[in-house]
């Protein structure tokens, strides 16, 4: 249930012509903004309704089908806007926590700017994600998902349909009669059997059409440069190069994605390759062809025949020379519009949504690794201590020393394949960068941000013995190059060092610097290096109590009796700089320093 609350906000600039910007916090959503000048405060006042949903929302771009749009329901507010411009779309999303959308909409970098940072995830209800702008999804720290396996069999069958179709020229034969004539002799068609197909792109499509070509009694090669050899042995198809697939094939069909690399990768040149009279089928994406190419193709006869779903704009203008042309079938992109797929393909996307939404990693994310819900839940704990160690390293730094380089160690004794680090690396970015800027981090954009930053991480294994149970013994942050607020913190090499563990499932900060130390990483701590003497927890407690600062625990590191020890003290409340300064002022403390975790 949402709650209206209404709140005013004093705005600069003074003269109307300026612009201005009003910024609602997700998940409080402004409505009924009005503008009214304040001549006496020489100010602009906005007077806005803000609502409160703890729902998140979903805006669905376009149809999707019934049983995903129920998951959805049963979990957020739901926002099915279809046939939304692109300006529409940019307005809208500031008030959406997540976006879906088919192949129709252009998700670009000005949706993600113009979201504000509301926007967590996309969700591409199908498999080409070409239309989203990845790179923007990630530098906004927005995951994007798509539905890679529930439209496979449609598009496959739809590629079957165009190749079957083209070459008895079903749909010409269809116009044709139905505007009176009867031409038999005009629509001879070819036969498919014995003829060699290419398949280009052998992937899920790629290999399902393979298949199904096969019982066509086609002979069926493909070309596919990542695509595994036995894979294709194991259906009978032998892999080839690019050259050798378009040269000797009757038949080509296409099945790679749109990347800059297979972009136009269908050109003059590439059909000058081709056997005279072959004949394409694109089921793929438009752009990997060369549209006018292929019309110069098609008139001098190089290629006989070609049949289209998809084209480099959809949908094409009116008066397409490639649309209208008489040897050229066309769908308009409905390789993956039958029921069961968009049936499928709506709940692999809601589920995939709906648990981005509850911040659960997808096994279908686009720009983030993928990790099982098994690994997930292992390092769970650990994902804690790694945020937490960052988080504590980079606030141990001193003001005005750049961090650009930082090592993490893992001690396990599990070999390195078997022990997954990105999304620990990740936390340990976040622990690191969030204190000290504004930018919000998480799996998707945590190598991003440190690259734009030049903090450069690199990541070593200590491999223990012993029993591999535990997958991480330790991990050990070290700031290289920096100088520190707290000397203590700094190793032997010269390097800040923190080291944690994770006990009982909690972190623990288990060494600063040479000391060891053992505490809990809850709240907030003091860390303090005094010459190890009675008394001192006492004086430090009494201050804090009289300061009213409540003290979780206390833990004190020593190298030998009456030396030098570090004392941890957890609190539950920041101390003032008065009850640091009297801490600080004790004689035997040599000194201090307060870390929020
Ligand atoms: N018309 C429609 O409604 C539909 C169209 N599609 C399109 O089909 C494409 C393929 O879909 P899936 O098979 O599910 O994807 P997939 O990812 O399983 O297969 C794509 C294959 O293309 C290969 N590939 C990449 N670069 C290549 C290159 N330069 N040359 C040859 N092969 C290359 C990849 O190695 C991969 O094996 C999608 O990207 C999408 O654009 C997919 C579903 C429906
Ligand atoms: O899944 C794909 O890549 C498709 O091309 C299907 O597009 P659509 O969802 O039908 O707009």
């Amino acid at each position: 249930m949402a709650t209206a609350y209404s709140w005013n906000f004093m705005v600069t600039p003074t003269k109307p012509s300026l612009s201005w910007k009003l910024s609602i916090p997700s998940p409080f959503t402004a409505v009924n903004v009005t503008r009214r000048q304040n001549r006496t405060a020489r100010r602009f006042v906005v007077f806005a309704t803000v609502f409160h949903d703890p729902k998140p929302t979903v805006l669905v771009a376009e149809r999707l089908g019934e049983a995903g749009l129920a998951l959805l329901k049963s979990f957020a507010n739901v926002d099915c806007s279809y046939n939304l411009n692109h300006e529409e779309l940019c307005t809208k999303i500031s008030l959406c926590d997540a976006l879906i959308v088919r192949s129709g909409t252009k998700v670009t970098r000005e949706v993600f700017e113009r979201s504000g940072g509301r926007l967590k995830v996309v969700g591409r209800a199908g498999v080409g994600i070409d239309n989203v702008d990845l790179s923007a999804a990630t530098e906004h720290g927005c995951l994007v998902v798509n539905a890679p396996t529930a439209n496979t069999i449609a598009a496959a069958e739809h590629g079957i349909a165009l190749l079957t179709a083209m070459a008895r020229n079903i749909a010409q034969a269809d116009a044709s009669i139905k505007s009176g004539k009867w031409q038999r002799s005009k629509y001879v068609g070819v036969s498919l059997v014995g003829k060699t197909l290419a398949v280009m792109g052998f992937g899920k499509v790629g290999s399902e059409v393979a298949r199904r070509a096969k019982g066509l009694g086609m002979h069926v090669i493909a070309h596919d440069p990542y695509a595994p050899a036995d894979r294709a042995r194991a259906i009978g198809v032998e892999l080839v190069t690019f050259e050798e697939a378009i040269s000797t094939a009757d038949f080509i069909s296409l099945h790679m994605p749109l990347t800059p690399a297979t972009s136009k990768m269908f050109n003059d040149e590439s059909f000058s390759q081709m056997k005279k009279g072959v004949r394409i089928v694109n089921v793929a994406r438009g752009g990997v062809i060369d549209e006018e190419a292929l019309v110069r193709a098609l008139d001098s006869g190089t290629v006989a025949q070609a049949a289209l779903d998809v084209f480099t704009e959809e949908p094409p203008p009116k008066d397409s020379k490639l649309v209208l042309h008489e040897n050229v079938t066309v769908t308009p992109h409905l390789g993956a519009s039958t029921t069961e797929a968009q049936e499928g393909v709506a709940i692999e996307v809601a589920e995939a949504i709906v648990g981005a939404l509850k911040g659960q990693l997808a096994a279908t994310a686009v720009n983030a690794p993928m990790l099982s819900a098994e690994i997930l839940s292992e390092l769970a704990p650990f994902v804690t201590l790694s945020e937490k160690l960052g988080r504590l390293a980079v606030q141990l730094v001193a003001g005005g020393s750049g961090v650009q380089s930082v090592k993490v160690t893992y001690a396990s004794a599990r070999g390195p394949d078997d022990l997954d680090t990105r999304l620990l690396r990740a936390m340990i970015t976040k622990g690191l960068i969030e204190p000290i800027s504004s930018v919000f981090i998480n799996l998707v954009n945590a190598d991003f941000c440190a690259k734009q930053r030049g903090l450069r991480i690199t990541e070593e294994r200590i491999l223990l013995d012993g029993s591999p149970e535990n997958p991480i013994e330790f991990i050990q942050v070290q700031i290289a190059n920096v100088e520190s607020r707290f000397s203590t913190a700094m190793s032997d090499s010269g390097e800040i060092k923190v080291e944690g563990r994770v006990k009982d499932g909690n972190a623990h900060l288990t060494k600063v610097g040479s000391f060891a130390v053992d505490v809990s990483m809850e709240g907030s701590l003091i860390l303090c290096r005094q010459v190890d003497q009675p008394g001192m927890v006492g004086s430090v407690g009494s201050i804090l109590g009289e300061e009213n600062v409540n003290v979780n625990f206390m833990s004190v590191g020593r190298i030998a009796p009456r030396k030098q020890a570090v004392m941890t003290i957890g609190v539950d409340e920041e101390p003032s700089k008065e009850a640091l300064k009297r801490i600080r002022d004790l004689p035997a403390v040599e000194e201090i320093v307060f870390l929020k975790l």
